[in-house]
């Protein structure tokens, strides 16, 4: 019977020895707010400590979740399960009130999905926030359910996320930091299941597309899901025996999968990048330059058009020996860049010319001051993204 939990844990190390029917757990291991607990008779895939003895365990039958029960003396029959996601909420919202240090960084996908370990990569010791979509991790930190969001935005293999780059634009949020990761897949099996069982492979398309090669050459299907993690967790919940999925080894430590094979990606030299976005009122005070870590201003330019908006994009900072990382011009087929044009009198204003710049100098510094105002004076639009520290190493995840 496989067994799910219904909320995030803040690692609270309050250690849960209940006794209850079938539930005699014990501590295994405990990560980054998270503990990881096994038990003789159910495999546990998450057991969250969401305050002072609040534990929620769910069993599933045939597909309906149903709470099994409520450590700390509470019965089953005592909590409907809509009062216990209320329970929960309200124990998480006083822990969040009151665990002022774990920043809580949203991000799309369930525990164990590669954003979440970049979260932990970027904010040691943060508090997963697991949103279904990129759209609700930049609401969690609008609304202040979160405190950061991370992103995936492009990877050297597939290019630039453009739809989290349209995110990025449309909201309010700023980027703060970034950070860079080989990420190197895992091949999942629910439990007794064998390698030569498997015909397809489900993941999040950014995986699949990272491991097309691979599968290809497997000779496997593949179908996209909402994240690598939540492919994991699908395996368990649909009891799938001719099905893998490509995720992290953490995901399979989180709900109880086999590894099957290690370093699927095509290409382990593949690069990740993420953004980490704050609210505006909410920046950390400016970076300052690091002899070894550069910064970095991310803007994004809208112009009506014509060839002469490149010339004047590239001149801008060329000429003042501005080094750009990154330069990209937006898809066409993209959706079209609609900014209130305050200066035209609150105009909305429909671009379909974007461009994406990444340049390597402080939003401050002079000199890229001029280069902004020269291209405010040239282009229609122009957004100042965020200023970061460049993050030079790569960090490898698995
Ligand atoms: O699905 C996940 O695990 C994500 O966090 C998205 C993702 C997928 C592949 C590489 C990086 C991020």
């Amino acid at each position: 019977m496989a067994v799910s939990v219904s909320a995030y844990g803040t690692g609270a190390g309050g250690l849960i020895n209940g006794n209850n029917r079938n539930l005699q757990l014990q501590q295994q291991q405990q990560q980054q707010g998270l503990i990881i607990l096994k038990t003789r008779t159910l495999q546990f895939k998450r057991v969250a400590v969401a305050g002072k003895g609040v534990v929620v365990v769910r069993s599933q039958k045939g597909g309906v979740f149903e709470n099994v029960a409520v450590i700390n003396g509470k019965s089953t029959g005592a909590l409907k399960s809509e009062s216990v996601e209320d329970e929960l909420a309200r124990v998480m919202r006083d822990r969040a009130g009151k665990d002022r240090g774990a920043v809580r960084v949203a991000y799309q996908g369930c525990p164990g999905a590669y954003s979440e370990a970049a979260a932990i990569m970027a904010h040691p010791g943060c508090q997963g926030v697991p949103c279904k979509s990129y759209e609700d991790a930049i609401w969690a930190v609008e609304f202040r359910r979160a405190d950061r969001a991370i992103l995936p935005v492009e990877s050297t293999l597939e290019g630039s996320v453009v739809r989290n780059y349209d995110l990025l634009v449309h909201g309010s949020l700023h980027i703060v930091q970034e950070i860079q990761l080989f990420v190197h897949y895992c091949l999942l099996v629910a439990p007794g299941v064998r390698r030569e069982d498997v015909r397809r492979v489900i993941s999040h398309p950014m995986a699949l597309a990272h491991c097309g090669h691979t599968l290809a050459r497997l000779g496997l299907d593949s179908a996209p899901v909402h994240d690598t993690a939540g492919a994991a967790e699908l395996l368990l919940n649909d009891k799938l025996t001719d099905t893998a999925a490509i995720a992290s080894c953490r995901a399979a430590e989180i709900y109880g999968l086999r590894v099957v094979a290690r370093g699927v990606q095509d290409e382990s030299w593949n690069t990740t990048r993420f953004l980490v976005l704050a609210r505006g009122s909410d920046l950390p005070p400016p970076p300052q330059e690091e002899e070894h870590r550069p910064l970095k201003t991310s803007i994004v330019v809208a112009h009506g058009g014509g060839l002469d908006a490149l010339f004047k994009v590239l001149s801008a900072f060329s000429k003042r020996k501005i080094n750009l990382t990154k330069f990209e011009v937006k898809p066409r087929a993209a959706a079209l860049l609609r900014v209130l044009d305050v200066n035209g009198g609150g105009t909305v204003r429909e671009f379909e010319h974007v461009f994406y710049i990444d340049f390597e100098a402080s939003v401050a510094d002079l000199n890229a001051q001029s280069a902004l105002e020269e291209l405010r004076e040239a282009m229609t639009f122009v957004r100042v993204l965020g200023c970061y520290t460049a993050d030079s190493k790569i960090y490898s995840l698995d």
